[in-house]
Parts: structure tokens; sequence; C-alpha cells
């Protein structure tokens, strides 16, 4: 079981990680951060600005929370941080197990972790894809990321990159139809913050309603489209020509193979 986690790169992701686990109540003194950046860290949370620093934090796992271009010249500096006993969990999107293999050879196991921003509310699914874990380390990884919400092992690498569009990225479209939604009815005479307040509570409501429904997102669109009313003329919108879909195949499909470049580099 992990006892101390290093996090190395603590911005946007890793901070929403972190907030989320002393949100549910895990020990400050289970965490450090290696950042050279970060303004502060949170209460009885150890902050180091150097590697050398950082060795003596004493953990036996870190995060890597910095950006997957930057693997190639962090790694090197890191392999004291990443020896024998250690796992390597990686935020880095694109970066394949055997790349975090090659980078850090003397780790004793190395984690692939996809969740997205809603970590900080522990309302992230966390995707995780392993390489050396043994039983009990493996049972250990899965309850350190389910208290950010919602882990789940994927056993074919292979789709790692189709899951980050959709779940790891997928925060970003949400909030873009968010936008999209309230955006459609200023032009259509509404004005900006009665607009914005409530597409955000019709898409929160909206959520809310389909996780805690025991049918599909499908059949509640049929419940809200009241026979010869009003919402099918709308759906009938979305649906033409699979309009809406063939919109987020596209959006999917450039998010996901920007994680082959990001792969080799680019
Ligand atoms: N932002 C998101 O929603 C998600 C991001 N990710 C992954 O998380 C990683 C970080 O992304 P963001 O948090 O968005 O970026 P960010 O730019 O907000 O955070 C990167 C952090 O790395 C730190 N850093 C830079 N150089 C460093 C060094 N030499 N040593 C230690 N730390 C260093 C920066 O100071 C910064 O705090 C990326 O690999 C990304 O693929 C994964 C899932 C979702
Ligand atoms: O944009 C990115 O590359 C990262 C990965 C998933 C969400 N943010």
């Amino acid at each position: 079981m992990t006892q101390k986690l290093l996090i190395i790169g603590c911005g946007n992701m890793g901070g929403a990680m972190l907030a989320g686990w002393l949100a549910a109540g895990e020990n400050p003194a289970r965490f450090a951060v290696l950042d050279p950046a970060l303004p502060e860290a949170p209460d009885g949370v150890a902050l180091y600005r150097s590697a050398e620093e950082a060795a003596g934090a004493g953990h036996d796992a870190v995060l890597l929370g910095f950006k997957p271009q930057q693997l190639g010249a962090l790694g090197p500096g890191l392999q004291a941080l990443t020896g024998e006993g250690v796992s390597v969990y990686s935020l880095l999107a694109g970066i394949m197990l055997g790349q975090l293999g090659h980078a850090f050879p003397h780790a004793a196991a190395h984690v692939r972790v996809m969740p997205n921003l809603a970590a900080r509310i522990n309302k992230s699914p966390v995707i995780l894809c392993e390489a050396g874990l043994d039983e009990a380390a493996r049972t250990a990884a899965f309850a350190l990321f389910d208290t950010l919400g919602s882990a789940v092992w994927l056993g074919d690498e292979a789709q790692f990159d189709l899951v980050t569009a959709l779940a790891g990225s997928g925060p970003g479209f949400v909030y873009r139809f968010i936008d999209a939604l309230a955006g459609a009815a200023i032009d259509l005479g509404l004005d900006e913050s009665t607009a914005a307040s409530l597409a955000l509570a019709t898409v929160e409501g909206a959520a809310a309603l389909a996780a805690a429904s025991d049918v599909g997102p499908a059949t509640l669109a049929d419940r809200v489209a009241s026979p010869g009313g009003m919402t099918r003329e709308g759906l009938n919108v979305l649906d033409e020509n699979a309009a809406l879909r063939r919109l987020l195949a596209d959006t999917l499909r450039a998010t996901r193979d920007k994680g082959a470049a990001l792969s080799k580099g680019s």
C-alpha cells in the first residue's frame, strides 16, 4: 500500500487530485509535492523545489503531474526519486507504459492514471493501466484513486488515448456545450446572465438525474419530449444525419490522435 505519495508537478490536475484526497479526509502527511513554481502547498503537505530536496520526502510512490513534453528533459533528474520499491503513477497524456518503463527502469511498477478536473470534488472517473503491480499493490492503487470518484482498470492499453479523450478531456467538451447552449439562447434574444445560469443549472440537473436514474439517457430524452410537443423539434435537429454524434466523433478522434503525437514527443 502507498504510504507516502510525492506529486511531481502539482498544477491544475495534480492540484485537483491533492485537493480531492484532502477533502476525502486523507492525512496531509501522506503527501508531498515537488514543484518549482507552485506558490504554496496545502497545510501539512511538504513542498520541495528540487529533486535533491525531495529525496528526503520518504515516499514510496510518485505521481508525475508535469507535461508529457517534459518527460525527456526531466526524467534523468528524477532517477533518485524513482528507485527500487517506488511505484510511478503517471498523468502524462499519451505517454505509454513502455516509455515509463524506459524512463524509470528501476521503479517497482508503472501505472498510467487518467482522471479529470472533477477529482477536486471527488467526482472524477479515473482510468488505470499498469505494469508491475502485484495483487496487493493493485488493490491499494485502486483504492487510492477511487477516492477521487470512480476508478476503473483498463485491460487494453491501446485504448488509453481514446478513454483519455472521453473522460480526461471530456469536461472541456462539456464546458463548451454549456457555453454553446447559453450562447445560442443569447443569439435568440435572452440576456447573458439569465442564459448562462439557466444553461449551467440545466446541465447540472440533467447529469445528476441521469446518474441517479435506472434508465439511460436516450429514455430520459424521450421523457423530456412530450408527444407532439416542443422538445422533439430540437432533438430532430441534433439527430438529423447524426449531426451531434458525428461532431463528437470528430472531436474525440482529434483528441485521441494527439495522444500518439505526444508519445512521439510532439
Ligand atoms: N488538466 C487536465 O484536466 C488533465 C491533465 N492531465 C495531465 O496532467 C499533467 C499536467 O497537466 P496540467 O495540470 O493541466 O498542467 P499544469 O501546467 O497546470 O501543471 C503542470 C505543473 O508542473 C509543474 N512543473 C513544471 N516543471 C516542473 C519540474 N521541473 N518539476 C516539477 N514540476 C514541474 C508546473 O509548475 C505546474 O505546476 C499533464 O501530463 C496532462 O497530460 C491528465 C488529465 C486531465
Ligand atoms: O489536454 C490534455 O492533454 C490533458 C489530457 C486530458 C486532459 N487534459
